[in-house]
């Protein structure tokens, strides 16, 4: 019985009362996981019609029954399935009008049992409708859960684990919540960090820090400290001291070593994220992490939460280590981890097909993917002639080797571009003097390596350019996520010579998406043979709708 598995599945995941059989976590797992293997697919929200409203109700049980007050999902006033149709939403945050595909479910962020302190934050920066992955991140967050969040690039996964945490601990937490705080005698001492938030790069790293910093509002800015690499480490340290944070965002190298130096005290902390997992899984980081995973308590005493566009099975084993029972989130769907393939739930290595649908999941659907032939030493003057062809306003351009940058900013500089390169040898303060000119449009085009391809949140970008191939498709679908943020239009360029034409072929095939051949000709972009009619409709015109609507924010 199909149907009742899957309510099953939803109810025992809402936090419906269960039948004593399942009546603990650890029992809902398998009991889940049985009806799920007789099922045979995920766990949909919305497809099975509840409306995720939250309300508070007491004498929640099992593993998580340290949440008193826990809440649960009710059923919508219309009890049958609802569209999952992706509902167009017309954005009410300022500087973000031009959403028109943006993948919103739930209808506003009060639905999902946030406290009203955060709501009013959340209001008054312009937050009012959930995207899809909120939507489902926050209320299993809320509901103590572990959790691996995947979905596509720019879809809002900071918000989803950020906001379930702050209304947890900080100054806007939930007045209600009973879970146990520091000072509720929970056997923490008075420093102790709640929240550790790990991502690989000061930039990303810092990044976050302005979304906390920007929810929690000017009064509360104290309660979140950065300790990225690169910044005056006793400056990190005097703050840290003096301002007593509950939240500590940074890049593991950082974060490590004022640990080990005995200035970060995150033994009781209650909430550890791993922002872009996968790359926190490189060996580079390795010692950093394992000091870090150390020294943040037991896994059944935090809550611990992965997050990656891309998510290969390593994440997967990682999470079943450092985490306890934890769910795969993705937009409108629940899993338990245990059914997961061994391929893991997105991979981008693998070609897509029907048993592997989820290749291209890491991908904004408004992107589109186009690749231009040209030889070796006419490649700079290819992306000039591009980004005059896509009249593109902000552009971010990769490349594989730090030492070719500069090269390139001097070609496209004397060709009337205004550019500047980025990359981890410039200094702190180096970088975020150029990031601050990107954004505020006095550079045109930013030309970086694989640093910038995790993560970076530029809305303004309405063009990625490839000047050197990607090393494969998972690095292609971070960098292609850098356009075509939260269901703005975007446009990938990949320049490559005839012999890596083959390579682009690859990629097309493991990231489920058309990449087409196009040419930059007399200042116009031609889409080549057959794809050009199409193209021509929703490609070329949306560049130019794209870029204005860049132009206009
Ligand atoms: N509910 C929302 N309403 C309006 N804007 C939102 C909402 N949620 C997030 N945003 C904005 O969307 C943009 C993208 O969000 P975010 O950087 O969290 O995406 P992401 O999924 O983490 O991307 P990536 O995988 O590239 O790291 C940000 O500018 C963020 O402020």
């Amino acid at each position: 019985m199909p149907a009742l598995a899957s309510t099953t599945r939803l109810l025992i995941l809402a936090g419906y009362s269960l039948p004593s059989h399942v009546s603990t976590w650890r029992h809902s797992v398998r009991f889940f996981s049985r009806v799920a293997k007789e099922h045979q697919g995920p766990l949909t929200l919305a497809s099975l019609g509840f409306s995720s409203q939250l309300e508070a109700t007491t004498g929640s049980t099992g593993k998580r029954s340290n949440v008193e007050n826990s809440v649960k999902l009710t059923r919508s006033p219309v009890d049958r399935p609802r569209s999952i149709a992706t509902p167009v939403v017309k954005a009410t945050r300022g500087s973000v009008d031009d959403i028109e595909l943006a993948p919103f479910s739930a209808k506003s962020f009060s639905e999902l049992g946030l406290p009203p302190l955060l709501i009013e934050r959340l209001e008054s920066e312009g937050f009012k409708v959930p995207t899809d992955v909120q939507s489902a991140a926050i209320p299993t967050i809320l509901k103590d859960h572990d959790v691996v969040i995947q979905s596509y690039t720019g879809s809002g996964k900071t918000l989803a684990y950020l906001l379930p945490i702050l209304s947890r601990i900080g100054p806007l937490k939930d007045a209600n919540s009973t879970l146990k705080s520091k000072d509720d005698g929970g056997g923490k001492r008075k420093n102790d960090i709640e929240a550790v938030i790990v991502a690989p790069s000061r930039e990303l790293g810092m990044q976050i820090v302005r979304e906390v910093e920007n929810i929690l509002g000017p009064e509360n800015k104290r309660a979140v400290q950065q300790l990225v690499g690169g910044a005056n480490r006793s400056r990190q340290e005097e703050a840290l001291k003096k301002n007593k944070p509950v939240i500590v965002v940074g890049t593991p190298g950082r974060i490590a070593e004022i640990s080990a130096a005995g200035k970060l005290h995150t033994h009781g902390c209650r909430f550890l994220v791993l922002d872009e997992v996968d790359e926190l899984l490189s060996f580079n980081f390795r010692e950093a992490m394992r000091r870090i995973l150390d020294h943040v308590g037991r896994k059944s005493e935090r809550r611990t939460v992965l997050v990656s566009a891309t998510v290969p099975f390593a994440v997967i084993r990682a999470a079943r280590s450092w985490s306890d029972d934890p769910v795969l989130v993705q937009a409108k769907k629940v899993t338990p981890l245990e059914l997961v393939p061994p391929s893991g739930p997105v991979d981008s290595t693998q070609p897509a097909s029907d048993s592997n649908p989820s290749a291209s999941q890491s991908l904004p659907p408004s992107l589109k993917h186009y690749y231009s032939v040209v030889k070796l030493q006419h490649k700079v003057d290819a992306l000039r002639r591009c980004v005059h062809a896509m009249d593109a306003k902000c552009v971010i351009a990769f490349m594989n080797h730090t030492k070719q940058l500069k090269d390139v900013v001097y070609k496209l500089e004397a060709r009337g571009l205004n550019a500047a390169e980025l990359h981890g040898d410039l200094g702190k303060l180096g970088r975020s003097t150029i990031m601050k000119k990107f954004k505020n449009g006095e550079l045109r085009v930013l030309v970086t390596n694989e640093l910038s391809a995790r993560g970076l949140d530029i809305p303004e970008c309405d063009l990625v350019v490839n000047l050197d191939l990607p090393t494969d498709s998972v690095h292609y679908a971070h960098r292609a996520g850098r356009t075509g943020r939260l269901g703005r239009k975007g446009i990938v360029v990949t320049i490559c010579e005839e012999s890596q034409v083959f390579v682009v072929r690859k990629m097309e095939k493991q990231l489920g998406v058309a990449i087409h051949s196009c040419e930059f000709t007399e200042g116009k972009f031609v889409i080549d043979g057959e794809e050009k009619e199409e193209s021509t409709m929703d490609g070329v015109s949306g560049s130019s709708d794209m870029v204005q609507q860049a132009c206009s924010t």
